[in-house]
């Protein structure tokens, strides 16, 4: 029982213990510090994101200065986490170790509540056997007590204190059964004393886990004084900073705000120069609103005025329009027949002349002297020196050597236009081989002849009066060999072409199967010629020996319509690059030599034929003596107009060659000459010309032409000097006086059909300010 006592101590104070322990772990200043801990955390945090607020990042260093911050405080903040983490933890194994306390507290009961009952058990067996004792005390002793019961007197000294003799039977069995209560009481006492053992091992295991959560809450608690101190002193770190931060960003808000007012102060001061500008502006609005007010109603009746006037003008438009129409065919007409004599004065046929430069190699050569000369007042003589003699042509035109293309297609150009008008248009080059006729028609690829220029010119002048005409320009391109009819612009150019008459019935000529390309940019036309000249390249063997003994013919017809009258124009433009002439009277070629020269001879001789019949208005043209005048039956023919550029070498070598050209450029001119002549002066007997009757313009003054001066063909000073003597006889000054007085006669008269031509071009124009 003692022992029992001193356990019972023992587990009280072991109880107590625990107990304390447990209140220390309940309300511990651990728990309470980690409070304050994650209270000061939080202030931390609404004091950080104040500031955030607070201060707005001004400038780079202190977003980056913030931005270390928050990763500095985030870092805090996770360790703050893992410590509270691991107090959690520590505070879940401190449970644990309370469960396990309150279940040892539990057995301590239940061992302290069985020891209880045994005690009472065992005091109320010592009740029994004391009573029984002293009942057979009582009663009358039969039994004599023979041997003492040594180990009743080991368990119960104190009860059993005399030896009993026992006699009698029953004494004997109740001694047995006495001896046998005592066995089992011996039992029950071995079985407390081993419980006891049992409890005392469980309070020595309790005390050493006693122990053991002591030492580690001892642990616990130094982790957590560290813990909390590193707290503290990154508290205290972070402290500083955001006030070192918040110093920083105080200093520079000032400064910030200080310029902010000084700009607020700047603002003030143009504010107040500004204040009298918006009062004017103010009343400048005011009035402007005034006006905008009143701007519907002046709006309309300006409408209304304009769209009366506009009616008025329309009216007066309408009528002026059609009076300027009425008067735009009536100019038309006056315009052809303006054309008509222009034509008639000038010469339905011109001739010009073109000189050629001596070339390099010419100029190296010994025989390099030229024997052409030229009249420097009058650029329409040309002087041939041969054999002593000097010989005098007069022509349209002459061009001497150094006259560029332009020049010569400057002449020429007035013919290429009136083809736009309806006119059929001839431009020939004769001569001989070489003295030019390519060169001028179709010139070199940097510097062009009159073929490609006066494409060009067409494609212009349609651009022009394209508002209102509609033209269209077809393209073909022929050459006759050997009186022989080639298409050059087809795909076989070999191929024979035929003439033939038109089966419209309209008498016209026409060429079957004749490739016809309009051309629409000048683009168009270098691929017409491209195509021409390989066409004809590769019908030959030789191209220059080919070229000079055939004629080529470039044939540009235009037609047009005008979208107000609706009148319709058609003109043709046939630029003839002839063969060379000086095959024409060569004898002795044979075979196909012969033949070539030949069927130059022929069609040279009937272009000429032609062309002398045409000025003397011959009743029968001889038109059908060669393929070229056939094929040019239409463009020679009626109202057409032809112009022959006789080209001449310069060398003494080719003289012959030169003077047959010039002769034959003579002889044509000087039918023209006569024949016009004899018109003119028919003209001029008559008082006015019907032309001008039918007008209200002002009457035109026939242009005095130099028509009386004329020489015949191959006529020399030699042979006029050799003229009678008598009255007509004139000394070389007397002739030199009269020619400068012809020439300028002539000049005059050239301007005179110059400004006639650009008078009569302005009248096409329906609304040009000049009128004839
Ligand atoms: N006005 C000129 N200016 C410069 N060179 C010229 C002129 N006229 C002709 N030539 C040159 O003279 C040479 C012969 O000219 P071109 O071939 O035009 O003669 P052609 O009469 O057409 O000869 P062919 O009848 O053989 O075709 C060429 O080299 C040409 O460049």
């Amino acid at each position: 029982l003692l022992q029992v006592e001193e356990l019972e101590e023992k587990l009280l104070d072991q109880t107590q213990e625990v107990e304390r322990l447990r209140s220390e772990l309940g309300a511990t200043d651990l728990e309470k510090q980690l409070e304050r801990l994650l209270v000061e955390n939080e202030r931390l945090k609404q004091e950080l994101k104040s500031c955030r607020e607070s201060e707005p990042p001004t400038h780079v260093s202190v977003l980056q200065e913030v931005e270390a911050l928050r990763k500095e405080v985030s870092r805090w903040e996770s360790r703050a986490q893992q410590r509270e983490q691991r107090l959690a933890e520590v505070e879940e194994e401190l449970k644990e170790k309370s469960c396990r306390l309150e279940a040892l507290q539990q057995q301590l009961d239940e061992s302290r509540r069985r020891r209880t009952d045994s005690e009472r058990q065992l005091h109320l067996r010592l009740q029994e056997c004391e009573d029984e004792l002293v009942r057979r005390a009582a009663a009358p002793s039969r039994v004599k007590v023979r041997k003492t019961t040594d180990e009743a007197a080991s368990v119960l000294p104190q009860f059993v204190t005399q030896t009993v003799e026992v006699e009698s039977a029953d004494s004997q069995k109740a001694v047995v059964e006495m001896q046998v209560k005592n066995g089992a009481l011996q039992e029950q006492l071995s079985a407390q004393k081993q419980l006891l053992r049992e409890l005392e091992t469980q309070l020595h295991e309790s005390q050493r886990t006693c122990t053991q959560l002591r030492t580690q809450i001892h642990v616990y608690e130094g982790e957590m004084q560290r813990a909390q101190g590193q707290l503290e002193a990154e508290m205290q770190n972070l402290e500083e900073e955001k006030n070192r931060v918040i110093e920083e960003a105080f200093i520079r808000a000032e400064s910030e705000m200080k310029a902010v007012h000084e700009n607020l102060a700047g603002v003030r001061m143009n504010l107040l120069s500004l204040q009298p500008a918006l009062r004017t502006l103010t009343s400048d609005y005011n009035c402007l609103k005034k006006q905008v007010q009143d701007f519907p109603s002046m709006l309309d009746k300006a409408i209304s005025e304009a769209k009366q006037e506009i009616c008025q003008v329309i009216s007066d438009v309408s009528s002026t329009n059609q009076e300027l129409l009425r008067k735009y065919k009536r100019e038309m007409n006056l315009r052809k027949k303006c054309h008509n004599e222009l034509v008639r004065l000038k010469g339905n046929i011109r001739v010009f002349c073109r000189v050629r430069p001596v070339s390099q190699e010419e100029q190296d050569s010994a025989d390099n002297r030229t024997m052409l000369s030229f009249d420097s007042d009058d650029d329409a003589i040309l002087y041939l020196s041969s054999k002593g003699k000097i010989m005098t042509f007069e022509l349209d035109k002459v061009f001497p050597p150094q006259a560029s293309q332009e020049e010569v297609f400057q002449e020429v150009q007035a013919l290429v236009t009136s083809c736009i008008d309806g006119f059929n248009v001839c431009i020939f080059a004769y001569g001989q081989t070489g003295s030019g006729k390519t060169y001028t028609m179709e010139g070199v690829a940097d510097n062009p002849g009159i073929n490609q220029r006066a494409l060009r010119l067409l494609f212009s002048e349609v651009t022009e009066k394209a508002p209102d005409w509609d033209y269209r320009i077809i393209v073909s391109m022929v050459e006759i060999y050997n009186e022989t009819l080639r298409d050059l612009l087809r795909d076989n150019p070999t191929d024979k072409l035929d003439i033939k008459l038109n089966p419209d019935g309209s008498g016209q000529l026409y060429v079957p199967g004749l490739t016809e390309i309009t051309v629409q940019s000048p683009e168009d036309i270098n691929k017409v010629f491209e195509l021409g000249h390989l066409n004809r390249a590769t019908a030959c063997t030789n191209l220059n020996e080919h070229s000079s003994r055939s004629h080529a013919l470039l044939i540009i017809t235009v037609s047009g319509l005008n979208s107000t009258t609706r009148t319709r124009t058609q003109g043709k433009l046939n630029l003839v690059d002839l063969a060379g002439s000086e095959r024409i009277g060569k004898s002795g070629a044979e075979g196909s030599r012969l033949r070539e020269a030949q069927c130059i001879n022929k069609s040279l001789s009937a272009l000429g034929d032609v062309i002398s019949a045409l000025r003397s208005r011959h009743a029968h043209v001889p038109f059908r003596n060669s393929r070229l005048t056939y094929l040019l039956q239409d463009s020679l023919s009626g109202d057409s107009k032809t112009l022959m550029m006789v080209q001449v070498s310069p060398l003494p070598g080719n003289m012959s060659e030169s003077v047959c050209s010039l002769k034959f450029a003579q002889r044509v001119r000087s039918v023209e000459l006569s024949s016009s002549s004899s018109k003119r002066h028919e003209n001029s007997s008559t008082s006015s010309s019907p032309t001008h009757d039918s007008l209200d313009s002002p009457p035109v003054t026939p242009v005095p032409l130099p028509i009386s001066r004329a020489s015949s063909a191959g006529s020399t000073l030699s042979s006029a000097s050799r003229t009678p003597s008598g009255s007509r006889r004139r000394s070389q000054s007397q002739l030199s006086a009269g020619k400068r007085a012809h020439s300028r006669a002539r000049s005059c008269a050239h301007s005179a059909i110059m400004a006639l031509t650009s008078c009569c071009r302005c009248l096409i124009h329906p609304f040009s300010s000049v009128w004839f």
